[in-house]
């Protein structure tokens, strides 16, 4: 979906931005100043967004953000304030079966075997998905006789997954649903939410797998303490918020301040640019070298002496996003480069976020809580 970038909790949706889904519908979700305390804490501090119908929305966040209290509260499975709807209605009074919801904690009957559980919450709707499909989709297949209680992390979140889609939802809340998934069983999750977002299904992804929601989601909202600090296409956050592309140096040597000068005139001499460069606790880091220029680029590390052990160059991805408007870092930084710009920049949209503003998720439960 085409939507600029945000990192302004208390903005409306940006210039460009369609809120209402790309066929000018209405939102699926929609929550406006959505606020939740749990004495103290403002566990949510005035959230607003918006998903489109169709939309693989991604939510993130550190741990404590935010994000379950939101999908909780989305679902109705706990009270909050503010505006929710979900299809038009508030989160408790949506019909359960055009929602699935996996919840982050999610404790089934230990003595039903992975069939039987599909079976059982199959049966709690009219009309739903058949069971052996619905195992095969999340690779249960072969393992379904088992008990729940023997299957192993990854398979019991596979399950669980597999209970959250048998009734073949209108709108899909998955909070963290790989987490322990090995890669093979990640990448079967993953084209089922592909294939269900293609077959019209609305999808409300939570995950701290930066890779994932970047793979799947059409938008992305970033939380922190509360409040939206982010949101957009995840490309378009990525190019405004991501940084630059880096070469990364490993050297046995620590780097000292009279190397990033020598690396730093020679990037300038070799490239053209006025490039950072950094000491980082490995080595030492080249900002802003696109792809075509890496030679040149260790060219210049040459010229300055630097020993490297091995070289690495990476574009900026959703993981730089979060690091740097979560205000966490990578490794060591120099002053004034472009991570801590940055840094500062996700600082400040925090900082300045105000209650109502930013955007967000709503959500419904099937069954009226975490099952
Ligand atoms: N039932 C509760 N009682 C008291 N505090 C709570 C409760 N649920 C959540 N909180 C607090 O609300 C804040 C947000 O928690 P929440 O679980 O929504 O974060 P999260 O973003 O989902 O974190 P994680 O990534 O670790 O799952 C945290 O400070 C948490 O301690």
């Amino acid at each position: 979906m085409d939507e600029t970038a945000t990192a302004d909790a208390g903005d409306a949706p940006a210039e460009g931005a369609t809120p209402g889904g790309p066929d000018g519908g209405d939102p699926v979700v929609v929550g406006e100043g959505v606020r939740k305390s749990y004495g103290d804490v403002d566990a949510l501090d005035g959230v607003d967004l918006d998903v489109a119908a169709g939309e693989v929305f991604g939510l993130i966040g550190p741990n404590g953000a935010g994000k379950t209290t939101l999908v909780r509260a989305l679902t109705g499975t706990t009270e909050a304030e503010g505006g929710l709807r979900v299809f038009g209605e508030p989160p408790r009074e949506v019909d359960p079966s055009r929602i699935g919801l996996l919840p982050q904690s999610f404790d089934p009957p230990a003595r039903l075997t992975a069939r039987e559980l599909v079976d059982y919450y199959g049966g709690l709707y009219d009309a739903a998905r058949d069971t052996e499909a619905v195992l095969d989709d999340v690779g249960m297949a072969d393992d379904a006789d088992a008990w729940y209680e023997t299957l192993s992390g990854g398979q019991r979140r596979r399950t669980c997954v597999a209970t959250a889609v048998v009734n073949d939802p209108d709108l899909l809340f998955l909070d963290e649903p790989t987490t322990g998934i090995d890669p093979a069983g990640r990448r079967a999750i993953h084209r089922l939410i592909e294939r269900l977002a293609a077959d019209g299904t609305t999808v409300f992804l939570t995950s701290h797998a930066m890779d994932e929601v970047e793979r799947l989601a059409d938008r992305v909202a970033m939380l922190r303490d509360g409040r939206v600090v982010a949101s957009g296409a995840p490309d378009r956050l990525v190019t405004e918020h991501g940084g630059a592309p880096r070469l990364d140096a490993a050297t046995a040597a620590p780097t000292t301040e009279g190397v990033v000068e020598a690396v730093a005139a020679g990037v300038r001499d070799r490239l053209g640019t006025d490039p950072t460069v950094e000491a980082t606790d490995d080595g030492l880091r080249v900002w802003g070298v696109r792809p075509e220029a890496i030679g040149d680029a260790v060219d210049a590390l040459d010229d300055a002496g630097v020993a490297f052990d091995s070289l690495s160059w990476s574009e900026p991805s959703l993981e730089d996003v979060y690091l740097r408007l979560t205000g966490e870092e990578y490794a060591r930084r120099g002053d004034g480069g472009p991570p801590d710009e940055a840094a500062g920049e996700g600082r400040r949209a925090a900082d300045d976020a105000t209650p109502g503003g930013g955007r967000a998720a709503d959500d419904a439960t099937p069954d009226g809580g975490d099952r």
